[in-house]
């Protein structure tokens, strides 16, 4: 169970970090659990792999992408050899979740044109792929980064797409609508796409999205198939995360009982949303139903 419990820690201290990267450590950690209980008998197997995949969902509760990871390991439970297939579905998982991220980046490439300025905020892997495929496609692109308070991620991207050799500024989340007249189009990651094709993604996300629409400039969402939230589909709400207040400022003595909140999350609505890049092709928010229904039924169908 050690790499159950370090796995569940490095994701809720966010070590392990992202949407898509939460979800291949939750997969990778089955895996390698599963394989140091090859010798228990199938009941003894199950029960233990169950009680796994419950610690690793309860480590953030907001990314769909981690307990979606996890139903797809675990869905190899039902098969004629379960040991095997448990292992085999987190190897596949993991294969497929960075086989998706490529064909968004070539997806998501599509719609930068040649001399455009690319807005993101957070640090996504699958929106930082559209931009770095654009790139080297051999357009001439600029980005501009929200820093994204409290945890910083945008210095992150900054420094991944600097690494490029793309041309990149670094802004203070509260400067976007100053620079939007900048901006040519917005490309942000998702950490959730409910059924009605709302976009739950880093605090601030909203803001910027409403920004961009009052500018009218499209606002993008690149988001795995996997970050598709199956449960939404019959109304199910998806938990924000409120992260310790220390995370935001740490204030001492009398100034102790100033009260701070600090949701990681917010939801961005579909009438702001221009499309959604999926490794599928690209859906307009609407296509979220058909998504969810066509990939995630056999979730809702066990139930
Ligand atoms: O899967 P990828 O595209 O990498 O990331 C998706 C999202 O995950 C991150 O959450 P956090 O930093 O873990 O709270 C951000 O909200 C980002 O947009």
């Amino acid at each position: 169970m050690d790499i159950i419990k370090e796995t569940y820690e490095k994701i809720k201290n966010m070590e392990v970090r992202g949407a898509g990267r939460i979800a291949r450590a939750a997969a990778n950690a089955l895996k390698e659990y599963a394989e140091t209980i090859m010798h228990l008998d199938d009941e003894e197997f199950k029960k233990k792999i169950l009680e796994a995949g419950e610690l690793l969902r309860s480590a953030r509760p907001t990314a769909v992408s981690l307990p979606n990871a996890v139903k797809y390991v675990l869905n190899g439970l039902k098969d004629e050899n379960p040991k095997e297939s448990v292992i085999k579905k987190a190897e596949e998982f993991i294969i497929s979740s960075k086989n998706a991220t490529k064909n968004i980046g070539k997806i998501g490439a599509k719609r930068i044109r040649d001399g455009y300025t690319i807005l993101t905020h957070c640090n996504s892997e699958a929106a930082i792929e559209v931009i770095k495929t654009a790139y080297h496609e051999g357009k001439d692109i600029k980005v501009f980064c929200t820093e994204t308070r409290p945890r910083n991620q945008g210095y992150l991207t900054a420094k991944a797409l600097c690494d490029e050799g793309i041309d990149v500024t670094l802004i203070v989340d509260s400067a976007v609508r100053y620079f939007i007249k900048e901006v040519d189009i917005v490309v942000v990651g998702a950490d959730a796409i409910t059924a009605n094709g709302c976009l739950v993604n880093k605090i601030g996300t909203s803001q910027i999205a409403l920004i961009a629409h009052e500018a009218r400039i499209p606002f993008l969402t690149a988001a795995e198939t996997y970050k598709f939230h199956p449960k939404t589909i019959v109304g199910e709400l998806i938990e924000i995360e409120e992260r310790n207040p220390e995370e935001v400022v740490e204030f001492e003595g009398k100034y102790k009982k100033i009260k701070i909140r600090n949701p990681a999350f917010d939801v961005t609505p579909s009438q702001y949303i221009d499309a959604i890049i999926t490794e599928i092709g690209l859906i307009p928010p609407q296509g979220a139903w058909y998504i969810i229904e066509k990939y995630f039924g056999w979730i809702e169908h066990e139930q």
